[in-house]
């Protein structure tokens, strides 16, 4: 029946009915730039992450490769803000890639608009594929704000936000056990952005090369699918949740974010939406580095409560 919602949300998955060459379209972000070629757009990323990194290293107070676990991987960057102060709010970022590229050390993009406003900001790395699974990875995300709760009890709210494969990292802290660790983190909200919440269809295409996830393991790690089944439930109702998706993302990212922000305000979160205008999905975050871009308007209106 057209119409009823819950028929239109139960029926079968668009991606279902795609080609396997058309999959991979759709889920190779490369190809869906607009103003840059696909090899070109990767490599500007890659050099505006390098170059952002420079700088922020070169110009702000910084604790680097902070180990928040006993494996290599498990390290995590701090950026303090121009000015000191006692509390302070925590904006930890993770890294995309697809679970299989990406560092740390290239990904601090936001750490200088951010720190001149007084956030401190944490550039979380992790074991990418073939290394680490991704059940490693969000034990590992689980821990490394564990880390930052621990060092900095009296932070004003920890702040996640996550790009792409990042995303996904972030969005499954919607669902982490937190009793299992030793402090419950200050978590006071999400920025979500271009990311994967479903990984059902990336199982059938290049993208599982390296990650080699079984059925199992992509359900058991998709946020949509936990969040749909009533897994998570909003602990606190100040908790805002921002999903963010590019305007020249592809049409299955596209339905990627607007699907996880139905099912999030369906769940009770405090969930937006937001279409980033005229970015496609490496521009939607290499732009972070510029302070008057949306993006960081929206982070730092909701870090400090000016809605
Ligand atoms: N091989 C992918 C690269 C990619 O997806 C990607 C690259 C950098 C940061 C995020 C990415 N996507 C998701 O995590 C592509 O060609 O678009």
């Amino acid at each position: 029946e057209m119409g009823d919602p819950d028929e239109l949300r139960k029926g079968e998955a668009p991606w279902k009915k795609m080609s396997k060459e058309e999959l991979e379209r759709q889920y190779t972000p490369s190809r869906w730039v607009v103003r840059l070629g696909a090899e070109e757009a990767l490599r500007t990323y890659s050099q505006i992450g390098n170059e952002a990194t420079k700088k922020a290293r070169a110009t702000r107070r910084s604790l680097l490769n902070v180990p928040y676990g006993d494996g290599d991987a498990e390290k995590l960057d701090i950026y303090f803000p121009e000015k000191m102060s006692e509390a302070l709010p925590f904006c930890m970022f993770l890294h995309g890639g697809y679970w299989q590229s990406g560092s740390k050390d290239a990904s601090a993009f936001m750490v200088n608009p951010l720190t001149a406003q007084g956030v401190t900001v944490v550039v979380v790395g992790y074991a990418i594929a073939p290394k680490g699974t991704l059940d490693q990875m969000v034990d590992q995300v689980a821990r490394s704000i564990v880390f930052v709760q621990k060092q900095y009890p009296r932070n004003e709210g920890i702040y996640l936000c996550g790009h792409s494969a990042g995303a996904h990292l972030a969005a499954m802290m919607l669902l982490a056990n937190w009793t299992k660790h030793e402090v419950t983190p200050n978590l006071k909200g999400f920025f979500l952005v271009s990311g994967i919440y479903d990984l059902e269809p990336i199982m059938h295409t290049s993208v599982n090369d390296p990650l080699l996830l079984t059925l199992e393991d992509a359900q058991r790690n998709s946020p949509q699918r936990l969040l749909e089944a009533g897994l998570a439930q909003p602990v606190d109702p100040t908790c805002h949740i921002l999903v963010t998706v590019g305007h020249h993302d592809s049409p299955e990212f596209h339905r990627q974010s607007r699907e996880f922000y139905q099912t999030l305000c369906r769940a009770g979160w405090k969930a937006s939406f937001k279409e980033v205008p005229d970015v496609d999905h490496f521009e939607i975050i290499w732009k972070l580095t510029q302070p008057d871009y949306v993006l960081n308007q929206m982070i730092l209106k909701t870090i400090f409560h000016e809605f």
